[in-house]
């Protein structure tokens, strides 16, 4: 069996994280590999309903992120996750449980700028904090906790969706997980 590998995309909603994950989920996919996409969407309808946007759920939500990825990684499945994960103090937790059990995690900051995400604003979310409608948006009023040393750093403003994702596929390259 090939290794598995959890991939943490973590950026600001807008960013990119979700378009890249698929991008690659499809490349690695058509060789022969085994990969979920653990998109955060998906993952609060169900794992996580009920969940706000506070730092405690955040912190909740990004932990079962994390054991579903883990157990997945650790059983062969490239897992890709596409979630924002704003706090430093949760990354580390989940990359201390995969260290726990021999597991890759690498993390991946989609590096996209503010004014970008906000530009881009896929789901309108920044346009409704701007409109009073929504508040605690990640990146605006909200923290976003940069990671300090990812694994890799994506510039998505300068890219096309295809070279951020092989950005990616040759990180996973070089560990031999590609
Ligand atoms: N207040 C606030 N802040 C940030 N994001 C918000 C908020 N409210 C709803 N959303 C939408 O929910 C998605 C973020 O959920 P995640 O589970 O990825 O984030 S977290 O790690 O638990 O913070 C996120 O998805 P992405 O845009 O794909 O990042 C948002 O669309
Ligand atoms: N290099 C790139 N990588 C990823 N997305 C990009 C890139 N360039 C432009 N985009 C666009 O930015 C948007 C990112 O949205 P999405 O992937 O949903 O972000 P997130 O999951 O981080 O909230 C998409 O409309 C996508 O087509």
């Amino acid at each position: 069996m090939t290794s598995g590998a959890t991939v943490w995309l973590t950026g600001l909603p807008s960013a990119g994280k979700t378009t890249i994950a698929h991008a690659l989920a499809g490349r690695l996919r058509e060789e022969g590999r085994r990969v979920e996409v653990l998109d955060g969407d998906e993952i609060r309808t169900f794992l996580s309903a009920g969940l706000g946007f506070d730092r405690a759920d955040r912190h909740t939500n990004v932990q079962r992120i994390g054991f579903v990825a883990e157990l997945l990684a650790r059983h062969g499945v490239t897992a890709l996750v596409p979630v924002i994960a704003p706090y430093a103090d949760s990354r580390a937790a989940v990359r201390a449980r995969h260290a726990e059990h021999g597991t890759t995690y690498l993390e991946v900051h989609v590096a996209t700028p503010v004014e970008v995400c906000s530009e881009r604003d896929v789901k309108g979310l920044y346009a409704q904090q701007a409109a009073g409608e929504l508040t605690g948006l990640t990146g605006v009023d909200d923290p976003y906790e940069a990671p300090t040393s990812p694994d890799l750093r994506i510039a998505s403003q300068t890219q096309t969706v295809q070279e951020s994702a092989a950005s990616v596929y040759a990180l996973l390259s070089e560990r031999g997980l590609a």
